[in-house]
């Protein structure tokens, strides 16, 4: 018991390495005394330097984990950590430093990320001179027009936005948002009011800022080419994390090619809850309750084939139980779809 005690106390703290921890985190709204329960205990690691995708369905949370995380709103419960910051233990003084040196945002409404009277010069340097401290002016101006350069937006310096395209007011709101080098970039749809062709050229400009300078990105998108273009995207569903997609290249042993192999995963909460894609469990039937057999190296869960629990255990005359049971075994063993292999 002692061992089990000790064994527990020097086990590392959920997330200790990860730059993003989000650890059973609740937000419930209470709107006329009706209560919405936003983040019903979701959990989230995000690493340093990855570049990752939240998809999710409308309602399913996920403005409300990155106004959490942003540092605009506060959960009613559980933890969330970013970069050392506790987002929920900052007083006013804090969450305003927070929000000006850690976080950057860049949200889907173009005019809320870019003052309209400033030019692009004038909004990227515009959040250091409200920093107040570390660069002196020339040192500020120089890393304003790198931003611009390394975001292909330096033709725009000195246009105000309404003279710039949509994508280009987005990539000049990505230089905006890594003006005061922040640890993490946070975008809220910001390919949402963009075609195709510049949602691409915008989610180029995130990838860009995620290899040359090390940011950490987290992108919610609707837009599946984003989705499916970075290497983790992970599925919000009724205020939890519910599943991730992986992506990895991996290199053909014979032929030396290489290719993108994709594999999803459901996540598996610290309480052992395990929400199953929708997809998959209406496409075999499964609903209230499923059969679980552990196997030797994957767990395999069955559709619910048993009679209801109120009706006659010993079946009709001439039948008994343990063959109706053999039965079902033979019936589902051979349609193994529903087994999780891992
Ligand atoms: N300020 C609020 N007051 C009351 N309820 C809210 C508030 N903000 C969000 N909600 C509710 O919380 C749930 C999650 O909303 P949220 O906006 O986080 O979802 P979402 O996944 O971002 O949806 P969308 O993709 O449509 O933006 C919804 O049921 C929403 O109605």
């Amino acid at each position: 018991m002692e061992r089990r005690a000790t064994s527990h106390r020097d086990r590392p703290a959920f997330g200790h390495d990860a730059l993003i921890t989000c650890d059973r985190l609740v937000r419930v709204f209470s709107t006329d005394g009706v209560e919405v329960q936003a983040l019903q205990g979701l959990d989230l690691l995000v690493s340093e330097g990855e570049l990752m995708a939240l998809v999710g369905a409308s309602g399913s949370g996920k403005s409300t984990l990155m106004n959490i995380l942003a540092g605009l709103d506060v959960p009613t419960a559980g933890a969330a950590s970013v970069a050392g910051s506790d987002l929920l233990n900052m007083d006013a003084k804090a969450r305003l430093r927070y929000r000006r040196d850690i976080v950057g945002f860049v949200w889907q409404q173009t005019a809320r990320n870019l003052l309209p009277y400033l030019t692009t010069i004038q909004n990227v340097l515009l959040p250091m001179q409200l920093r107040g401290r570390g660069r002196q002016r020339a040192a500020r101006l120089k890393h304003a027009d790198e931003l611009l350069r390394m975001l292909r937006i330096d033709h725009c310096r000195d246009k105000r936005p309404q003279q710039m395209s949509g994508g280009e007011q987005q990539r000049a709101a990505i230089a905006v948002a890594l003006a005061n080098t922040p640890s993490v970039l946070l975008a809220d749809e910001p390919t949402g009011e963009l075609d195709s062709a510049t949602g691409e050229e915008i989610f180029a400009a995130f990838r860009t800022a995620n290899a040359e300078l090390g940011t950490t990105i987290v992108i919610v998108t609707h837009d599946q080419t984003v989705a499916s273009e970075v290497r983790r995207t992970v599925a919000i569903r009724d205020g939890r994390t519910s599943s991730e997609v992986l992506r990895r290249t991996e290199v053909d042993a014979e032929t030396g090619q290489e290719s993108l192999v994709a594999r999803e995963y459901a996540m598996l909460d610290r309480a052992g809850r395990l929400q199953l894609p929708a997809d998959y469990t209406q496409s075999l039937g499964m609903e209230h309750r499923v059969l679980l057999e552990l196997e030797p190296d994957h767990i395999a869960v069955w559709p619910d084939h048993s009679p209801p629990s109120d009706a006659p255990q010993n079946g009709g005359a001439g039948e008994d139980s343990e063959s109706s049971q053999g039965d079902q075994d033979d019936q589902s063993g051979p349609d193994k779809a529903g087994g999780a292999q891992p």
